[in-house]
């Protein structure tokens, strides 16, 4: 049997808990499969005395995650504390300058300074993995790292966020408020520790970032994305879309256009027949569509302590089969410096289907100021609806309009005609549509 591997755990909250159990209660199996023992040697955390369910008086204790990096007696060292500076960022630099492996699960961190730890990764010829960092337990990183190689991918797009597709999902089926959805998500563990990134789109914005790069052979642009979250998204547009035959989900886009890689995050309408509108809760799912594989649909837990600690632990495990000399892949698919520099496509090119909901004065004349300013745009409308049952009170209404294919910049247009005009009581609400024939999946 070969020397056990040694591995030192920063972060002991819902993730690194439930690593530290599984590499605890797998020991055995996990022996057999990696060929030696995987030991925790070291651990840190805010609070020492806390209860995780797991026994780790045989580790030793650091108050400093950084100092446990550049110090303690690992071969691996796991990232589990989150944030994209501060003893996140600054461990992860020490433990790789220090020639050791790190696995982590933050793609906050990885969508901010992933090229940089990624460079030195590769030069000190250590891995740096992150299953967990995209989709939870869904192995996408691997296969797209590792099974995809010679395909060219047009698109990739998913459900990347369990947060808030667990919030969707039960504010649409049991009519609960968003706010209590997400004290929910907060409680199973499924939400970050400032759930703002989670329901504003930036953590799906920071695991599009990593997909792109891997899917078009780009450096990272996080910053790049455009972006809007679900925290406006009301029961009023749950039910219109509904009826609509659409069902209302947070996507994260990426695909190459002539002018660049356009790559967007918003609340999206599906239709309520296609898979994509069927994966539910805290289930993720990502699709890839290639020249050679065709397409390809990944769909499994995206959240939550176990879920997250298969991804970790099978990245661990990786790193004890792995022998000396070996030579690691690189992190992002291809080495650091043969990454294209990424050219963002504009999102007012942008083109599709969308829904828009006015609430506006009841008054002679708006629903024909409405019609003008979409033809004026030339939106071609699939329909327009005065909703009876839509309005706040007596003197305002509810109008929807759902669009043919046309491009974002027309839309904004004309919504912003029909602000100017001064018919509307409350701020417009602009979804966009993905229809049948442009989400085959
Ligand atoms: N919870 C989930 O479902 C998933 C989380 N992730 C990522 O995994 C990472 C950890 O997430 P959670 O376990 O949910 O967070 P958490 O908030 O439950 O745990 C964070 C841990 O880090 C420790 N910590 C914070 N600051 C520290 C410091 N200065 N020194 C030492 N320890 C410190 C805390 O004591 C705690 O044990 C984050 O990057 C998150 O984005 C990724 C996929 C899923
Ligand atoms: N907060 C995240 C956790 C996993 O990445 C989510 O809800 O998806
Ligand atoms: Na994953």
């Amino acid at each position: 049997m070969s020397e056990a591997l040694r591995v030192g755990i920063a972060g002991l909250g819902t993730v690194g808990a439930s690593v530290a159990r599984v590499l605890t209660e797998k020991a055995a199996e996990l022996t057999r499969q990696c060929g030696r023992p995987i030991l925790v040697t070291a651990v840190s955390a805010r609070s020492k005395g806390r209860d995780r369910g797991v026994d780790l008086s045989g580790a030793v204790w650091f108050d400093d995650p950084v100092e446990m990096a550049r110090t303690a007696d690992i071969d691996v060292f796991i990232e589990l504390i989150g944030g994209d500076e501060g003893p996140a960022r600054e461990s992860v630099r020490v433990a790789l300058e220090n020639g050791r492996h790190v696995v982590t699960a933050n793609k906050a961190l990885l969508a901010k300074h992933g090229l940089a730890l990624a460079g030195i990764a590769e030069e000190k010829g250590v891995l740096l993995n992150y299953e967990a960092a995209v989709a939870g337990g869904i192995p996408v990183i691997k296969t797209m790292r590792e099974s995809m190689a010679g395909n060219t991918v047009s698109r990739i797009f998913g459900i990347l966020n369990g947060t808030c597709n667990y919030i969707l999902t039960r504010m649409e089926a049991e009519g609960i408020s968003f706010q209590d959805c997400l004290a929910d998500a907060q409680r199973l563990g499924y939400a970050e520790a400032d759930p703002t990134f989670d329901i504003e789109g930036n953590d799906t914005a920071h695991k599009l970032s990593i997909l792109t790069s891997l899917a078009f052979g780009t450096e990272i642009a996080a910053d790049d994305i455009y972006l809007e979250g679900i925290s406006n998204i009301t029961q009023a547009d749950i039910r219109a879309a509904s009826d609509l035959g659409y069902r209302i989900k947070l996507l994260g886009v990426a695909l190459r256009t002539e002018s660049g890689i356009e790559q967007r995050v918003h609340p999206t309408m599906v239709p309520t027949a296609s898979v994509i509108a069927q994966v539910n809760g805290v289930t993720n799912a990502v699709a890839i569509e290639t020249d050679i594989l065709g397409e390809l649909l990944l769909s499994g837990p995206g959240a939550g302590g176990n879920a997250t600690a298969s991804a970790v632990v099978g990245d661990i495990a990786d790193i004890a089969k792995s022998r000396p000399g070996f030579q690691h892949g690189p992190v992002f698919g291809r080495p650091v410096t043969e990454l294209a520099p990424y050219t963002r496509a504009k999102m007012r090119s942008h083109e599709g289907g969308y829904f828009i909901r006015l609430t506006v004065s009841d008054r002679t004349g708006v629903f024909a100021a409405i019609a003008r300013r979409m033809a004026d745009n030339e939106i071609s409308l699939e329909s327009i609806v005065q909703h009876a049952n839509g309005h706040n009170s007596a003197d305002q209404k509810t109008v929807i309009l759902v669009t043919h294919e046309t491009t974002e910049a027309a839309v904004r247009k004309a919504v912003d005609g029909i602000t100017s005009d001064g018919h509307l009581v409350d701020k417009p609400q602009v979804i966009r549509i993905e229809r049948a024939a442009r989400t085959r999946l």
